[in-house]
């Protein structure tokens, strides 16, 4: 059971509030303990308090409930705290003093007031001696100040053995009775730092203590025992931005937050067993509590929430301290004064407290503050000013200085160790960002070398055409083919651009991405490659703007995005070893039907090309292999043989999957019914969500059939999964339902050793790829886009090697080679691969 005393209060919804969200309130009452509350994941959390107090509670519930044992406690020699905390407006001051101190009707007076009345109620009837003592401070941007004295505004804390922690030099005035109680209240409560800000036009800017201290003599036994009571009205705990503060009021709300904020370190540490060092000393707050919570006084802490969804993340931040606070077990301790009467030991106490400040204030006249202060540690410490208690307070501020230090020690270890590992963080990023400039020097060298290479070899030409021309045809030819010459030969004279290569280290391979543009749609795809290489033309050659996708220019903006996009699990270690084989002609995202269904049905029906005639083009190059026969080659066989042979490798498409589902879900659920050969979620471009549809391409159309009959109508996570032939379903113009749905490949991969291939000629096909990449070892796969309307290929596309090393040698190639380019007739598709070789 814990000795702090935690108690919710929500307070009606105000106008604002409810001008917002009508009456909705963010809370579910249970009983008069325990509510349900939303947290930031919309999850119903249950909170349980000593004590909720809902919008209709009556400011007299409060106080009987939280106050009258502390007051009854007080006059018993047990001191007692009770404090409000919560957000800015959430009804502190008002819980404390109402709407007005002074002028205020019995059903709203707050609790001050009640304390106050029921002490000399008490202290009244008794008959024994009583003083009561009121001081009032407040801490105001970490200082405290005097409200009942406003000269007197950086008053000191200190510690005594017979006081425990005071404020040293505050004002106590002394009281006989309420009205004499309310009118210094209300003079110090007109003298409080009260600022406006967007949440309170009256807001409390400060912390406010109200300090009742009670001494009680019992005339029988010759006794006096002395209590406090403090009231503590926090300042609001709001976030900086809502509160609107610039400025000043920036400076207080950024202080009022530290200050919090180490009350929540000191109930943390007293909560999760660090009570070996609880930084009390981190704020003049927590100093002054450190009675209250420390386990010397009675604590009772009242929460204040805004019932509305307006202020939920605040009330669910105040509903967590209140909570952690519950966990702190303090065991009040009773003060008896075993005394005489007559001699007054505290009297005395507070006289040489007087004297000591008078002369330190004498001192504070020539000297500067910090002199001050050390001159009153020296002379405590040699015994020139007498304090009963110096030995003791001098003991426990070094044992307190010690764990400080101590503390901060381990701190800064802490933070030196969270340095080290940032720079070495930093440092291995650089090295990498060394190794790839490195690479890229390097590749620029060899483009810069062939460069020059290209322009002997143009000035090479021109000597070869004018020797080969003249000597056969004589002058007079030559002067009338002489224009052609001259232009064919400035033509040659531009030098050739050097090839762009990017080379990235094997342990960072790239996500791609390449924007497609057609009409109002615009997707990105994210290809997985290891390397680029972009090869340009000769000027003359470049008849239409080079398809260089846009985000090459922006390299570095796009390993940016594919790294992020790619996350640990894409990583080249855990990219699935190649499938054996995989080559294909790729359409445009936007040609394949499924954004625009109904135009793109009607183009293929123009113009003579639905999936069927596609798969006739692209597959019958070869021996003409019957389709859907799975000739069963192993993966270790020689696969560029196997090329033409291949039956047509069948994509499935499955829907309604669920949304954590991935890639090695995916191939996991695929693999026992046949070789998968690529897997493709489609995901949102904006947030990587998954769009609960895919891609499965199986080696036949056996294995597809097979992984149909297995997996459709499946249930995963309760969702029904939809696994159909992705032909079947795109030419089911009737299936209405899936017209809709738009797949974007966003993760391919075939092989991890994969390179970009730019700037093809426009008659290039996937064999020729591979015929030609053949050489520098296994090609696992060969990818190239292309347009399905006019038949020709997007003049890039992707291949992946079985091994890094395969791709290195491919990268060293003759690159010369693809600069012979060929312009594919309107409607030819997949043809004039001869333009390729060499
Ligand atoms: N229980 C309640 N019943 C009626 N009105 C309330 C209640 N609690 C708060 N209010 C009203 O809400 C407004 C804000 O309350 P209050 O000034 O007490 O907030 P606060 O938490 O002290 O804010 P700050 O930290 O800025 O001082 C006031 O107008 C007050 O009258």
């Amino acid at each position: 059971m814990s000795n702090v005393s935690v108690c919710v209060r929500f307070r009606p919804l105000s106008h604002k509030e409810r001008k917002a969200n009508g009456d909705k309130v963010y809370f579910k009452k249970l009983d008069s303990e325990s509510f349900v509350f939303k947290d930031e994941r919309e999850e119903d959390v249950i909170f349980s308090f000593d004590k909720v107090f809902y919008e209709d509670a009556q400011q007299s519930d409060v106080y009987n409930f939280l106050a009258v044992p502390i007051v009854s406690d007080a006059i018993n020699g047990i001191n007692g705290t009770i404090i409000t905390y919560g957000q800015t407006g959430a009804g502190k001051t008002y819980s404390m003093e109402g709407p007005s101190i002074l002028h205020c009707n019995e059903q709203k007076t707050g609790l001050v007031q009640r304390v106050v009345d029921e002490l000399f109620v008490c202290l009244g009837s008794s008959a024994s001696t009583w003083t009561v003592k009121l001081s009032m401070v407040e801490i105001y941007l970490e200082k405290v100040r005097d409200l009942l004295d406003l000269s007197k505004d950086n008053l000191q804390i200190k510690e005594s053995k017979t006081q425990g922690i005071y404020i040293s030099g505050a004002t106590e005035i002394s009281i006989l009775n309420s009205s004499d109680a309310l009118e210094n209240l209300s003079q110090g409560i007109a003298n409080r730092a009260v600022g406006e800000t967007q949440m309170n036009l009256a807001s409390s800017r400060s912390h406010c203590l109200y300090i009742f201290s009670v001494q009680y003599g019992s005339t029988s036994d010759e006794r006096v025992t002395s209590g406090k009571i403090i009231l503590v009205d926090l300042a609001g705990s709001e976030k900086v931005e809502k509160t609107g503060a610039e400025g000043r009021v920036l400076d207080e709300a950024k202080t009022i937050n530290k200050s919090l904020s180490a009350l929540g370190n000191v109930i943390n540490a007293l909560t999760t067993g660090k009570q070996n060092h609880v930084p009390f000393r981190d704020s003049k707050l927590t100093r002054i509590l450190q009675d209250a919570l420390g386990g010397n006084s009675r604590a009772a802490l009242l929460c204040c929430c805004s019932p509305s969804p307006s202020n939920a993340p605040e009330s669910l931040s105040t509903l967590r301290f209140g909570t952690r606070t519950k966990l702190i077990k303090a065991s009040p301790k009773l003060i008896p004064e075993a005394v005489d009467n007559t001699k007054k030991p505290t009297i005395e106490t507070h006289d040489q407290d007087d004297l000591r400040d008078r002369i330190l204030s004498k001192l504070r006249l020539s000297l500067k503050e910090e002199d001050v202060d050390l001159l009153e540690e020296l002379f405590v410490q040699e015994g020139i000013i007498f304090d009963p208690n110096s030995v003791a307070d001098f003991d426990s501020s070094c044992r307190d200085t010690a764990s400080e230090e101590i503390s901060l020690l381990m701190q800064a270890v802490e933070e030196l160790k969270e340095t080290v590992e940032e720079l070495t963080d930093e440092n291995e990023k650089l090295r990498r960002n060394l190794q790839v400039a490195q690479e890229m020097t390097a590749q620029a060298q060899l483009a810069a070398a062939a460069n020059a290479a290209g322009a002997a070899w143009s000035r090479t030409l021109l000597d070869f055409v004018a020797a080969v021309l003249l000597r056969p045809f004589g002058m007079h030819t030559w002067l009338s083919i002489q224009p052609f010459v001259s232009s064919l030969a400035r033509k040659l004279a531009q030098p050739v651009p050097p090839p762009v290569l990017f080379h990235l280290p094997p342990q960072s391979p790239l996500l791609l991405p390449i924007h497609h543009h057609h009409g109002h749609s615009h997707r990105l795809r994210l290809y997985h490659c290891n390397a680029i290489l972009h090869l340009p033309r000769p000027p003359h050659f470049r008849r239409l703007p080079p398809p260089l996708p846009a985000l090459f220019t922006r390299r570095a903006a796009s390993v940016g995005l594919g790294a992020a996009r790619l996350g640990p699990k894409a990583r080249a270690s855990s990219v699935p070893p190649p499938p054996p084989f995989f080559e294909t002609v790729e359409e445009e995202e936007e040609e394949r039907g499924w954004s625009d269904a109904e135009a793109g049905f009607s183009d293929e029906a123009e113009e003579g090309f639905s999936d069927e005639a596609e798969d006739e083009q692209e597959w019958a190059g070869g021996n003409g292999a019957a389709r859907g026969e799975d000739l069963g080659a192993d993966a270790g066989e020689d696969l560029s043989g196997l090329a033409r042979q291949w039956p047509r490798p069948r994509e499935l498409f499955v829907c309604n999957l669920p949304r954590r589902c991935d890639v090695q879900d995916l191939l996991k659920l695929f693999t026992p019914h046949g070789t998968v050969l690529s897997v493709e979620i489609s995901r949102d471009a904006e947030t990587g969500i998954s769009r609960g549809t895919a891609f499965v391409t199986m080696r036949s159309l056996a294995e597809a059939r097979t992984a149909i009959n297995a997996l459709d109508g499946l249930d995963l996570d309760g969702r029904e999964v939809f696994v159909k032939l992705a032909s079947d379903v795109i030419s089911n113009r009737k299936n209405v339902n899936l017209a809709h749905i738009t797949p974007m490949k966003d993760h391919i991969f075939e092989s991890p050793h994969k390179i970009y291939v730019g700037n093809l000629a426009w008659s290039v096909q996937p064999q020729d790829l591979r015929e030609l990449f053949t050489q520098c070892g296994t090609v696992v796969s060969t990818r190239l886009l292309t347009d399905r309307k006019g038949g020709r290929n997007r003049v890039y596309g992707f291949l992946s090697f079985s091994s890094a090393e395969e791709l290195e040698a491919a990268l060293k190639l003759d690159r010369t080679v693809f600069f012979r380019t060929g312009y594919p007739s309107k409607g030819s598709y997949c043809r004039a691969p001869d333009t390729l070789r060499r």
